[in-house]
């Protein structure tokens, strides 16, 4: 479980899932996630997350390769590593007549060392749902009540699927702050996003799947790293993209106008803004919607689809 002095309490190597009829939604990835870790596997619809966190879970078998969560094989070791897992599914589906309260306390019936429900449901923000029933919850209340169940047992490890479907923002923010606050007290984190704005704000490592391989892996900032980033901003009538400083010049890789506002990536986001913003001030030009932002996930998530897909048009 040791490796470069990291306790790795999920191990994945070269994993495989192969649905029936062939179809083959993982193709062999491999991972490790320390413990007090928050890993975020990110990835678009259909890219192999959840099939991914099934197998992690133990729910199914895997077609190929090997996978270990604090240190045992979770199918054919369901008993020792399930009541140390917190699991969070993409659907609940509890039972719809039940209220909160009700179905936390069958949920707790059944698992090992559960926390009082009192104040798991407290936690997640549903303290004053306790009499509602399942299906009069909106979706985000449902996605909390998810949560709860799976923190119920004090989960060494969390499996989050998707954990901020359907919240508002406050919810979605809400979420972010518990689940960093668990990460802090020492629980490892295995959440599957396709949003870039939450792998940002959690992960602490990720690996970004496509087409059920990870096309990048690494913390944010070694994903990002190389990516370029963007600047964009409007020109005032009677200007053009011909007025401003040799874009090609400045590290710009490429960029777009449509009329009024000027899109760009560059590699050199310091000079280039400089450049543009003394020419804007020397000119006496103001510069509307002005827009600088860093390489992001996104930028990396983007530029990985469209490498795919040039690979696979050539
Ligand atoms: N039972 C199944 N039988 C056949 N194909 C399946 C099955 N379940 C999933 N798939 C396919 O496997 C691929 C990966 O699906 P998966 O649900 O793992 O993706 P995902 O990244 O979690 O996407 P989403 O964000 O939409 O949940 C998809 O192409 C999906 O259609």
């Amino acid at each position: 479980m040791n490796i470069d002095g990291h306790e790795h309490v999920i191990e994945v190597t070269d994993l495989r899932r192969v649905y029936g009829g062939g179809f083959e939604a993982v193709r062999g990835i491999s991972f490790s996630v320390a413990r007090g870790e928050i890993f975020a596997l990110l990835g678009t619809n259909g890219a192999g997350k959840t099939s991914t966190v099934e197998l992690l879970e133990g729910l199914a078998a895997p077609a190929g390769g090997r996978i270990r969560v604090l240190g045992h094989d979770p199918f054919r070791e369901r008993a020792a590593v399930r009541p140390r897992t917190g699991v969070m599914l993409q659907e609940g589906g509890f039972p719809a007549e039940l209220t909160v309260a009700e179905t936390a306390r069958m949920w707790a019936g059944c698992t090992t060392g559960a926390r009082p429900e009192a104040e798991v449901l407290d936690r997640v923000g549903l303290a004053d749902k306790h009499g509602v029933r399942v299906k009069q919850l909106s979706g985000g209340e449902r996605r909390r009540l998810d949560l709860a169940l799976a923190l119920l047992g004090d989960p060494e490890v969390l499996f989050l699927d998707e954990p901020t479907t359907g919240l508002d923002a406050e919810g979605r923010r809400d979420t972010w702050t518990l689940v960093r606050a668990l990460r802090d007290q020492g629980t490892t984190v295995l959440l599957a996003t396709h949003y870039l704005e939450e792998a940002e704000h959690l992960a602490d490592r990720l690996a970004i799947l496509h087409e059920g391989r990870i096309a990048a892996s690494g913390t944010p900032a070694e994903v990002t790293a190389g990516r370029p980033s963007r600047m964009s901003f409007e020109l005032p009538p009677g200007y053009f993209p011909g007025d401003l400083p040799p874009l090609a010049a400045l590290g710009v890789c490429d960029h777009e106008y449509d009329g009024r506002t000027v899109r760009l990536r560059t590699r050199e986001l310091q000079r280039t803004a400089t450049a543009v913003l003394t020419w804007a001030e020397r000119a006496g030009v103001e510069l509307g919607a002005l827009d600088v932002r860093s390489a992001s996930l996104e930028e990396a998530f983007l530029g990985i689809a469209r490498e795919r897909e040039e690979v696979a048009a050539a």
